[in-house]
Order: C-alpha cells, then sequence, then structure tokens
C-alpha cells in the first residue's frame, strides 16, 4: 500500500484513534505474518505488472472491447500464475486470490472469461473423471492448452437439473455418444467462457443407453477445433448478450446437431457405460452434483471478501466526508459519526467476520469429506451438502445486501461506477443465482433439517444440528450475552423446524401429498433453513474468538465485533424471539442498547478495522475508498476521463441541440 502520499487529516486522526496493532489483526486474517508477506509479493507481482494496467476505465469500452481486454489480461494473468506455480510459489492461494474477489477483481474488474475453467471445468475433471481421465485432460487443461467450461444449464432448466433435455445417446456400434439438444430450451444457456473462450466444456446431459435414460451424466465435449478456434461441425455456439453484471465473463449458449464424442469422454468415476452400452450405477447419483458443492463452498469465502471491500471503501468515506450539523452552530461532523451511519457500516464490518470465519470452516469440512468420500464413505455427504446450501444463500444474499447499503452510505458519490460500489454489486448479486438460486438452495438445507428433526434422538455424530437433540427451554433467562443469544437462535431454528415438520404433517393429514405439503410449507422451510444458518454462523464466530490467541486489545475488539454481530442478529429477528423464547419487551430495549453501546465502542476502531484488511488502493479500485481518503480529487480526476470532456462542444450540439432550440424559438 502506498502510505507515503499526503493523507487526509480526518483518516490520520482515525488511525491515531485506534487501540489496536492493526497489523496484528492482518496477519491473523492472513493466516501469519509470512502468508501477508506472500499476499503482499503476490499482489506486487500482478498489480505492478505494465501489461495489466487500463489506461481507459472500463465503463468507456464498448462490450466488445471489454471482453477483448479481459480475454488479454486473464491470460497474462494466468501465465503469471503459472510462472509462480512453476516457482512452487503459493498452491492453492493464487488461485483463490485471483479467481476471487480480493485480486482478481482488481484487474478483471467485470468478470474473467476465463475462471469457469479453473473452478468449475479442471475440478470437475477431477473430482469425476476416472485416473485415466485424469491422465489424458488433467495436464492438458493445466497447461492451458484446452480451455474449458460447464455447460449444465439450459435455456429451461437451471434448477431442476434432473429436468435437462440435452441428450447423450450411447451407440455401440461405433462406441460414441450422440450429443443432441432436441428443443430450443435444450440450449445450453449461461456457462460462463462458453461464448467464444472455451474450446472444451464438460456437458451434462441426460444419458441413454440400450434405450434407457439413466439420467444426468457428465461429458467432455471438444467445441471449437484447437487450431482455429472455428466451432466444429453440428455446434451452434454464442455469447448470451449484455447482463446486470459480469459482462467480462463471456456467459455462452450451446446446441448440439447430433455430435459424436467417443464412448471414453464420458466422466466415469461413478458410474460407467461399457463398451456394449451396460450401465453401471454410481454408488450414490449425487456425486455427480460434487463440482456445486465444490463452488458453493468458495462463493462463501468469496462473499466475505466482496463485502470487506465494501465496507472498507465506505468506513474510509465516511471518515473523510463531513455533511450537516449534529449541534446548531458546531462545525459540519464527519459523516461517520451519525449513529445511523454506523448502523449502516458497523453491523456490515462485523458480518465479514462472521462470514470469514464460517467460510474457513466449510474448507476445512469440503476437505475432510471430499477424503471420506474417495474411500467411499457417504456418510457426512448430505450434512456438507445442507451447510453449504444454506452458507452460500445466506451469505451471497448478506454480502449484496451489505454492499448496496455500503453505497447507500456513500451518498451521491457512491452511485458513481468510480466507487466501485456499483460494480461490485453487480458480481455479488450474481452469487444469489448462480450456482444454485438462494431460495432453492435454503429448501435443500430445510429438507435435511426436516430429516435431522424426525432423527433427533440420533443426531450425536452430525455437528451442525446436534442442538436439535438437546432439550432447550423456552424460559432461559434473559441475559445480555453472546451465549444468551445463541440459546435463542438454537430455540428459534429448532421451533421453525418443529413448526414446518408439524404443518407439513397436519397437511398430509388433512390429505394433501406430501409433495403439495412441501410446497404449501415452503416458506415457513425458508425461514427455518435460515435461521438454522443464522445460527451457526454466530456459533461458529463465538467459538472461532474464543479460542484465539491474541494480544488482550485484539480480543477486546474482536469480542466487540462478535457481540455486535450476535445482537445485530438477534434485534433483525425480533418477532421470532417473541414467538419462540421468553424474552420481554424490556429485554429488548436492553438489546437495543447493547447494540448502540457497542457502536460507540467500535467507533475509534472503526478506520484501524478496516485498515487491517490491508486491501490494496488498486484492489478497492474506489475514488472514496483510498488509503490516503483524498476522495475529491480523485472524483475530478475519474471525470476528466469520461470520453465527453475530450472536446469543449459535442458534435451533437451542432446535429441537434442547435436546430431544437433554434425551432423553438
Ligand atoms: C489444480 C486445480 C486448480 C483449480 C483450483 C481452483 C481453485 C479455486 C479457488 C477458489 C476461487 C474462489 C473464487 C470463487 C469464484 C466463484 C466464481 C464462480 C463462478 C461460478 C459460475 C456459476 C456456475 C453455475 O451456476 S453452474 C450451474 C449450477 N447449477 C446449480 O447449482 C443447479 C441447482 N440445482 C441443484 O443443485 C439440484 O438440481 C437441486 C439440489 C436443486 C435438486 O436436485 P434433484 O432434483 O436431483 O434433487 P432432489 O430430488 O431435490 O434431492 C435428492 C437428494 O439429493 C440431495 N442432493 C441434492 N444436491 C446434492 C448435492 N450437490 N450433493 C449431495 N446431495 C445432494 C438432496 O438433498 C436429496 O437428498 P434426500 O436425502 O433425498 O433428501
Ligand atoms: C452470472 C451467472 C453465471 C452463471 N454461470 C453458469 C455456468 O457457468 N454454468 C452453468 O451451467 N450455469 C450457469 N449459470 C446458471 C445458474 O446456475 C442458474 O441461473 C441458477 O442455477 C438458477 O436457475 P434458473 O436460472 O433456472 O432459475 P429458476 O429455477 O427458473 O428460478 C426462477 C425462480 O423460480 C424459483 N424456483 C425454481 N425452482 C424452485 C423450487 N423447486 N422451489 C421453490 N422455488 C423455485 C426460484 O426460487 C426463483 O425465484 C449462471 C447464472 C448466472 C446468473
Amino acid at each position: 500500500m502506498d502510505r507515503k502520499k499526503s493523507v487526509n487529516p480526518d483518516l490520520i486522526k482515525e488511525r491515531e484513534k485506534c487501540t489496536f496493532n492493526t497489523l496484528e489483526l492482518t496477519h491473523l486474517l492472513d493466516g501469519s505474518a509470512t502468508k501477508t508477506e506472500e499476499r503482499h509479493s503476490r499482489e506486487k507481482f500482478f498489480l505492478e505488472d505494465p501489461e495489466l494496467q487500463s489506461n481507459v476505465p472500463l465503463e468507456y469500452l464498448s462490450h466488445k472491447e471489454k471482453y477483448e481486454d479481459a480475454v488479454r489480461k486473464a491470460c497474462i494473468i494466468f501465465r503469471k500464475v503459472q510462472e509462480l506455480q512453476n516457482q512452487g510459489k503459493g498452491g492453492m492461494d493464487n488461485f483463490r486470490e485471483i479467481l476471487g474477489g480480493q485480486l482478481g477483481s482488481a484487474i478483471l474488474k467485470d468478470g474473467n472469461p476465463l475462471t469457469l475453467h479453473y473452478v468449475m471445468f479442471i475440478p470437475t475433471l477431477m473430482g469425476q473423471g476416472t485416473f485415466d481421465q485424469q491422465a489424458e485432460w488433467i495436464q492438458r487443461a493445466w497447461n492451458c492448452d484446452i480451455i474449458g467450461t460447464y455447460a449444465q444449464t439450459e435455456l429451461g432448466h437451471g434448477t431442476f437439473i434432473r429436468g435437462l433435455e440435452t441428450t447423450a445417446t450411447y451407440d455401440p456400434a461405433t462406441e460414441e455418444f450422440v450429443l443432441h439438444s432436441p428443443t430450443l430450451t435444450s440450449y445450453k444457456w449461461w456457462p460462463g467462457g462458453l461464448g467464444h473462450s472455451a474450446n472444451y466444456a464438460v456437458v451434462v446431459a441426460q444419458l441413454y443407453t440400450k434405450g434407457t435414460c439413466h439420467g444426468i451424466h457428465p461429458f467432455i465435449v471438444q467445441l471449437r477445433d484447437e487450431e482455429t478456434h472455428e466451432p466444429l461441425p453440428g455446434i451452434k455456439i454464442g455469447e448470451i448478450g449484455c447482463k446486470l453484471g459480469m459482462n467480462s465473463t463471456n456467459n455462452g449458449y450451446l446446441g448440439f446437431d447430433n455430435v459424436r464424442i467417443p464412448r471414453i469422454n464420458m466422466l466415469m468415476k461413478n458410474s460407467q457405460v461399457l463398451p456394449d452400452g451396460t450401465y453401471v450405477k454410481s454408488p450414490s447419483s449425487k456425486l455427480t452434483y460434487g463440482t456445486m458443492i465444490f463452488v458453493r463452498v468458495v462463493i462463501v469465502q468469496d462473499a466475505a471478501h466482496y463485502l470487506r471491500k465494501a465496507v472498507t471503501i465506505a468506513t474510509r468515506y465516511s471518515a473523510v466526508r463531513h455533511q450537516s450539523q449534529i449541534k446548531p452552530d458546531a462545525p459540519e461532523p464527519q459523516i461517520i459519526d451519525f449513529v445511523t451511519q454506523q448502523y449502516k457500516l458497523f453491523p456490515h464490518i462485523a458480518t465479514y467476520f462472521a462470514f470469514q470465519y464460517s467460510a474457513s470452516w466449510l474448507w476445512d469440512i469440503y476437505n475432510n469429506v471430499t477424503n471420506e468420500l474417495e474411500s467411499g464413505q457417504l456418510e457426512s455427504l448430505p450434512e456438507l451438502h445442507a451447510i453449504a446450501c444454506c452458507l452460500k444463500a445466506v451469505s451471497s444474499a448478506d454480502a449484496a445486501q451489505g454492499v448496496e447499503i455500503c453505497r447507500l452510505a456513500c451518498g451521491g458519490h457512491g452511485y458513481m461506477t468510480s466507487s466501485n460500489l456499483p460494480s461490485t454489486y453487480g458480481l455479488v448479486t450474481a452469487m444469489c443465482t448462480y450456482e444454485g438460486e438462494n431460495t432453492v438452495l435454503l429448501l435443500q438445507t430445510s429438507r435435511f433439517l426436516i430429516k435431522s428433526w424426525q432423527n433427533r434422538n440420533k443426531l450425536d455424530k452430525l455437528a451442525t444440528v446436534a442442538y436439535l437433540g438437546r432439550k432447550m427451554s423456552k424460559s432461559n433467562p434473559f441475559e445480555k450475552s453472546v451465549e444468551w443469544i445463541i440459546h435463542a437462535l438454537q430455540q428459534t431454528a429448532a421451533s421453525k423446524i418443529e413448526l414446518a415438520n408439524n404443518r407439513i404433517n397436519a397437511r398430509v393429514r388433512n390429505g394433501k401429498s406430501y409433495e403439495d405439503a412441501w410446497n404449501e410449507t415452503s416458506i415457513e422451510l425458508v425461514a427455518a433453513a435460515e435461521a438454522h444458518c443464522r445460527c451457526f454462523i454466530v456459533t461458529t464466530f463465538y467459538n472461532t474468538v474464543n479460542g484465539l490467541n491474541v494480544s488482550k486489545e485484539l480480543k477486546t475488539v474482536l469480542v466487540q465485533l462478535l457481540n455486535l454481530y450476535g445482537v445485530y442478529t438477534a434485534l433483525r429477528l425480533t418477532g421470532d424471539l417473541f414467538r419462540f423464547t421468553n424474552i420481554t419487551g424490556q429485554d429488548v430495549e436492553t438489546l437495543q442498547d447493547w447494540l448502540e453501546e457497542l457502536l460507540a465502542l467500535i467507533r475509534p476502531n472503526a478506520v484501524g478495522i478496516v485498515d487491517s484488511f490491508d486491501i490494496r488502493d488498486e484492489v478497492l479500485g474506489s475514488t472514496l475508498g483510498a488509503y490516503d481518503g483524498n476522495v475529491y480529487e480523485r472524483l475530478y480526476e475519474e471525470a476528466s476521463k469520461s470520453p465527453l470532456n475530450s472536446e469543449p462542444v459535442n458534435k451533437s450540439f451542432k446535429s441537434y441541440l442547435k436546430p431544437f432550440m433554434k425551432s423553438n424559438l
């Protein structure tokens, strides 16, 4: 971070007030001082590369130019990643940062056309391919001799993947599969990089052999000539057009007209088609869905990273922006001194920590369960699926809302693209839809919760739902503590699950089918899954902070953030607490007082906390959030980049305005 330039005096004062060592927190969040150093050197390596600089702000480029610039940069980025990997530097961290919201979105502000190659194509080859298939494909993919994507969603179906229409029909005479798109709605639609970047794809299609449909399976399909990049015969391919955000990701469409691929291109780790067409079943049909779990897991971390960028921008801006008056005749205060402003910002700072700790927990569990699956143990898969679904849903939804609140907290200047908040919102809100639409994912979690509730006496091995098996008391006396909040959230989640279960049963007793009863109860089921997830996030935050070995000063701040997240969550669910715990109106006032106390306690450290995130100015990419706080100079400088300002009079004056003004005389 360049700290030499003149820094806004308000930010200097804020930094002097900070009561803890910001570097200690930076190291804690990175994992260690060495990890921080590695990150700095990685950032320098990428961000100071002259080939990765942009002269013209992205917004002023056409759709085509944006794509072409993104491909150019993506190639440079991944050449550099390969360089680092070859030097044995960084491993997985390089991918995490360059593909995710931290470093990746600094260089490719509106998405990376090669992300899917790394985040879904290679992981699917690894997770679904046999050893032979891995040997054949992974090295080529890894070297980027081929570029792939993950083509699952179709025009007609994204959520209900059992309803996909693309067919892969086995022909034993030639030992080939014939891929076909029988309808317009069966065209693949959405895959990142599919439009013009990828030449291969993992295509998810309905497998037919010996006249029987065996459901959806993944196939490796070549789409374009490896030399000329021309689409292969029978392949109809293109880009789907402009979107709310992510306009450089080259999302594409794809149709097949009886395209033949060799038998060995079906990914056969879990189920196989033998040369004579005999189908060998997978130990679990859900193993085909493995890549989706992986991506949901990494999205939680990504959502946290985008949120911390947004709160850094809005908090620094709020410290340098002066507006209005709190007392007559007093100077205009920093807007961060308005308690409503603190309420907009600080709970989202705390939320970042909450998501970060849940994301780390989830990543570890994901790796454990993946190892178990490798050795044929499938027992933990449903719990992993359930917790990954709700964490992906809640973290993406809250991060999107948090980014939008940060934008609003920056007033008019937050609406400028140069604040980087609109584009960050575009990237984050997409997460609510991709990799499983959030409502749908919460319903997946509630499926697991209902089953867990029905088996609540046998839950000892299931960590995330263990509380359902404990006797909980509605009369647990109120205390101003996170322990009480966790207990209240458990009570709430358990009661909501129980109620939803009872409502389904009642509907079934009244003659409804289980499926209709489920649909009629689905508002409550979603609410139950959300309550369960929020309870999990607070509990994980609590367990993590309690287990940390840090200085007293830093611990104090982390406990304040934990308390703030807890009380903020509890107050968002006040109605539920009245229904399911013995809380009184007086207790809610106590919680409200506590929230306000915490905002005041966090206020002197707010800038220090976001400084500890140690996000370089280039990564923030914001006129409002830079370390030096020179907001107005940056806004003015950015305005000068508008192509309209390159000439004093635009030609439209002569063509339209002047004749129009004259004709009005
Ligand atoms: C060396 C290699 C280098 C590579 C390194 C890479 C490193 C990366 C680092 C990280 C970088 C961080 C950056 C992140 C950036 C992320 C950017 C990503 C961009 C992504 C773009 C998005 C891509 C996509 O959107 S792809 C398409 C995704 N599509 C979906 O998600 C579809 C959603 N629908 C479904 O999942 C299903 O259809 C579902 C679940 C809704 C219903 O399925 P189905 O009808 O079959 O099931 P049910 O009948 O409802 O249930 C049956 C049963 O199965 C259980 N189940 C369902 N799903 C799963 C699962 N996934 N796993 C396990 N079990 C599952 C379900 O619960 C039921 O169980 P029961 O017991 O019967 O109740
Ligand atoms: C930016 C972006 C990138 C993407 N990248 C890829 C990619 O690389 N590869 C790929 O294959 N796909 C990709 N997708 C597709 C994405 O995975 C799907 O859009 C997503 O899974 C949602 O499916 P859908 O669009 O069919 O929504 P729908 O299912 O049609 O959702 C519409 C509404 O219906 C509701 N709904 C649907 N089913 C149910 C249900 N069972 N119960 C209750 N409500 C329901 C939803 O809650 C939602 O409100 C991408 C999408 C986006 C936006």
